[in-house]
């Protein structure tokens, strides 16, 4: 959690590689990987959906899934359909090209296409912005049910308190770079976290 541009996204980049660590380490299930390459960390299993859900507009529903699968390790093609279980909006929809999805649908395909990579740890960079609030639901439904179902650990980048505090079970609040605040998910109202994050 923090206001706009105390470093959420660049600490999200940090953590899985996409831009060099300065200082101080990353660490996965025990393990220093701080010099690692962002593709062996998603070998290692983690899965990265960056702010603005990002998919290949001109492939298909299909095809953007298949293209994380065709890169990644697993031969086992029921990935996507485990995928597509998680959302099944998207069923009805794969042979449509990405661009033409709305937002909401879009950012579901986002998060899709990262499980496809069996995910043992997931990093969401804002999924709820600009987002209708029917699909903000869905997605927050499919968070919850992929950490209780599939024992997925989630790191979550968020300014939609509410939705943040029905699912996290810890916090930290940046700003300017640090980490100024830490807690339990339930201290997310408190007065001084409030205070933290107030623009
Ligand atoms: N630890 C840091 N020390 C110094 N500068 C930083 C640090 N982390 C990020 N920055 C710089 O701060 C700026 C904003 O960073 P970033 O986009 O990561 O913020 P953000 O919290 O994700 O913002 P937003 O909420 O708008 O998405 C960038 O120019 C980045 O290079």
């Amino acid at each position: 959690m923090g206001r706009n541009g105390v470093g959420k996204t660049t600490l999200l980049n940090t953590v899985m590689g996409v831009l060099p660590a300065r200082s101080g380490t990353v660490v996965f299930d025990g393990r220093d990987i701080t010099r690692m390459p962002t593709h062996r960390r998603v070998g290692l299993g983690m899965g990265y959906v960056p702010q603005g859900h990002e998919t290949f507009p001109h492939l298909t529903v299909l095809e953007n899934l298949r293209v994380t699968w065709e890169a990644g390790t697993t031969r086992d093609k029921s990935v996507i359909d485990e995928a597509l279980d998680v959302f099944p909006r998207l069923t009805p929809l794969l042979k449509r090209r990405a661009g033409f999805l709305s937002g909401g649908q879009q950012q579901q395909l986002a998060i899709a296409r990262a499980l496809v990579t069996r995910p043992r740890l997931l990093i969401l960079d804002e999924p709820t912005e600009g987002i209708q609030p029917s699909i903000v639901a869905e997605i927050e439904d499919a968070i919850e049910r992929l950490h209780r179902e599939r024992g997925l650990a989630v790191l979550l980048v968020e300014q939609y308190l509410d939705f943040a505090t029905r699912l996290a079970d810890r916090f930290t609040v940046l700003d300017a770079g640090v980490v100024v605040h830490e807690g339990a998910g339930a201290e997310l109202h408190d007065e001084r976290v409030r205070g933290l994050l107030a623009v």
